[in-house]
């Protein structure tokens, strides 16, 4: 078989140990193994079959959600999965639903902003699935101005109450996930009122539904927002709008870790930063860098393998045409995304580190990171999804026009990914907190503080810096270069933590080799793509630029006979990926033409309607014709 052949072919010219690969993509061999067991103990379930979704409607599509979520929570009990291995079976079965919110944002609210009491009384319920949470901040006005937030919860000292209250249209809560039809309960943001007095927002624990017959509680006006974009993607996630009318709760409700309100009504501040009330998004965005690298990386996985059974043009002396990889402009589009999947992936992990450490820090009432860890994962969340959104659409358009089809996996990919450009912070204004914390370090590098970073890049982010600082000008008035400058900081961000990786042990014939070629590519492709700022900041001269786009094409040539290999070493199961050109034996034609005759409109030779509404109209043209 072409497809088959052409990947086994493949495979045997690789430079490197795929094996060892494979636990480097992974992060140990400890993960690895947990990957591994958990990947196909869920392509192995039907429960859990992905080919159906874009052809279900809105209310089954979301009642086969339900199904494979109480389907994923008892196989968790029945094989007394721990955390990490239930985390893995959320991420194979692939599908945005309400468990994501519930143990991605309430859970963590709860860990992050509540007092010692609230977590004792809270996590047991949450953790055992006796309550389901979500996360209710962004409301139908506001989403990136969280202090603009309208929704109310004034303390009543008569009754020892906040009553939360949403005072205007524009106050309902709009868009948290798993709200719509599920939670029965949400971590609302709203704004603290005692004794008329406004002081910002704070997060508080409302109950939304009885936990007897799922109806919406008394004062609860609650719903889904409609169908998003695409057919299947989100729309198996039941994201809500939510409105008060003056609902009771009590006072111990209020997250109290920030700021606490005593019996008398009296507000306290405690010793931690009073952006802590933001930690939760400090905490979603370094894993949605996380996912980044896995969705560019099952993107590429899909393109890459499809871009060696393809062949068009190119007829070779024995008769066969050129493999579609083997071209020059398909290698310029493709290796640099995946030179980016394997870059995403270590910075990934250096947040994740970073976070780690910042939430240690915070044990020890040291903030002193808080202001980085906030600006690497706003920043490292806008640069990575944007370049993985587009990645994405990139990887689609390598395929031709197979990729356009549903059976290929990346139109559900893309629908589904995109959002990440937006939620969880709005990408362009995530940039702009960059951009703050850019200005406030380069005002202190007065001070002798010396930026570090590889020389380049480094050189560029300081040079657009001091241009746009020199300017003098208002920070609203610079906001379109500052922004720029901004990226320049987090792209020197993951090529420098990719250097870093290199630095690591990293055993198996040829993989360090494979990776500081990739790491090459990211950071000559970064370069050349933003030539204008590295050329105008005086960082490197013409002649070193033709130099480095002759250095790239030559990379290129380096990682052509290692593709494969290198995107096998994600070690991704034909059902995580759902897609027929990408599949591991490359058997993609008799595969396409298959699936072809499972859509439901080949169920009849001739469609509904076709008597109704087409054979009058050729019926009429044949009696005109006689006429
Ligand atoms: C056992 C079973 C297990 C089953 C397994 C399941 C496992 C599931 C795991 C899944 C995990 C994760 C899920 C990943 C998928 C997610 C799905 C989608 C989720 C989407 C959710 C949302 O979208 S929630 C809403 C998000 N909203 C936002 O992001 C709003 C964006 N806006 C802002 O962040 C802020 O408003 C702003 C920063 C833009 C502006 O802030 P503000 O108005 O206060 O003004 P300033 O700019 O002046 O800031 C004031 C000072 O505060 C500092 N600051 C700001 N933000 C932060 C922060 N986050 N942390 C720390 N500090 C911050 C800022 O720097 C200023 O400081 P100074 O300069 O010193 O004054
Ligand atoms: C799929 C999905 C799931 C979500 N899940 C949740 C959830 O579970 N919980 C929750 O609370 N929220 C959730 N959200 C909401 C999400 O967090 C917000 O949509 C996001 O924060 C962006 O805010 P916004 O929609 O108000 O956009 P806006 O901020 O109104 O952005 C609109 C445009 O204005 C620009 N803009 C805004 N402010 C500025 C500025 N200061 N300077 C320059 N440009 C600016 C933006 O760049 C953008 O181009 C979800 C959203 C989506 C799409």
């Amino acid at each position: 078989m072409a497809g088959f052949d052409d990947l086994a072919s493949e495979r045997s010219k690789a430079q490197f140990d795929v094996e060892e690969m494979k636990v480097i993509w992974a992060g140990s061999r400890h993960t690895l193994e947990v990957s591994d067991r958990i990947s196909r103990l869920v392509a192995n379930d039907p429960v859990f079959r992905k080919d159906t979704r874009t052809m279900l409607s809105r209310k089954d599509l979301f009642k086969n959600t339900l199904r494979k979520a109480a389907h994923a929570w008892k196989r968790i009990i029945e094989l007394r999965l721990s955390e990490e291995e239930a985390a893995e079976l959320r991420f194979y079965v692939d599908e945005p639903a309400f468990m994501d919110l519930h143990w991605g944002m309430f859970i963590p609210t709860i860990k992050g902003q509540g007092t010692e009491e609230q977590q004792q009384k809270w996590l047991p319920l949450a953790y055992k699935m006796k309550i389901i949470g979500c996360y209710a901040q962004t409301e139908l006005g506001h989403g990136s101005n969280v202090q603009g937030l309208e929704t109310t919860a004034t303390f009543d000292p008569q009754t020892d109450e906040f009553i939360i209250h949403s005072p205007t249209l524009t106050s309902s809560k709009w868009w948290p996930g798993g709200l719509g039809k599920v939670s029965t309960h949400a971590v609302v943001y709203g704004r603290l009122i005692i004794d008329s007095k406004d002081y910002g927002v704070n997060g508080f624990i409302v109950q939304l539904r009885s936990l007897d017959d799922h109806l919406p509680l008394p004062g609860i006006t609650i719903g889904d927002i409609g169908m998003k974009f695409g057919s299947g993607a989100y729309n198996t996630m039941d994201n809500g709008v939510l409105r008060f009318d003056h609902v009771r709760i009590p006072r111990d409700q209020m997250l109290m870790r920030v700021s606490q309100v005593t019996r008398e009504g009296k507000l306290v501040q405690s010793n931690v930063p009073w952006q802590l009330v933001y930690g939760t998004m400090v905490y979603v965005r370094q894993k949605i860098v996380s996912d980044a690298s896995c969705a560019l990386s099952r993107a590429v996985c899909i393109a890459t393998r499809y871009s060696a059974v393809r062949r068009q043009f190119g007829l070779q002396s024995n008769g066969i045409e050129t493999q579609v990889i083997d071209y020059k402009t398909q290698q310029s589009r493709l290796f640099p995304l995946l030179a980016s999947a394997y870059a995403f992936r270590f910075v990934g992990e250096w947040l994740k580190w970073l976070y780690m450490d910042v939430n240690q820090r915070l044990q020890a009432s040291d903030f002193s990171t808080l202001p980085e860890a906030h600006a690497c994962t706003a920043g490292l969340k806008s640069l990575t999804t944007s370049a993985t959104a587009d990645g994405i659409e990139e990887c689609r358009k390598l395929c031709g026009g197979h990729g356009y089809l549903c059976s290929s996996g990346l139109p559900e990919l893309f629908a589904v990914y995109i959002p990440a450009c937006t939620y969880e912070g709005d990408n362009i204004v995530l940039l702009l907190q960059v951009a703050r914390f850019l200005i406030k370090t380069v005002s202190q590098l007065g001070s002798g503080k010396e930026p570090v970073g590889t020389t380049v890049y480094m050189g560029r982010v300081e040079q657009l810096m001091q241009c746009h600082c020199a300017v003098q000008k208002g920070f609203l008035e610079l906001s379109a270069d500052l922004v720029q400058a901004a990226v320049a900081h987090c792209q020197l961000i993951v090529v420098s933590k990719f250097i870093e990786k290199l630095q690591q042990d990293i055993p198996g014939k040829g993989v360090k080799g494979q990776l500081e070629a990739l790491c090459n590519i990211y950071a000559l492709f970064i370069l050349h793509k933003h030539l204008g700022d590295f050329l105008s900041t005086g960082c490197i001269t013409p002649k070193q630029a033709s130099l480095a786009n002759a250095q790239l094409r030559s990379l290129y040539s380096q990682v052509r006979p290692n593709a494969i290999a290198l995107v096998d070493a994600f070690n991704y199961t034909d059902h995580y990926l759902s897609s027929v050109l990408g599949r591991y034996d490359g058997n993609v034609y008799p595969k396409l033409y298959e699936e072809a005759w499972k859509d439901p409109l080949n169920d009849s030779v001739v469609p509904d309607g076709y008597q109704e509404y087409i054979q009058p109209i050729l019926k009429q043209q044949l009696r005109n014709a006689r006429l």
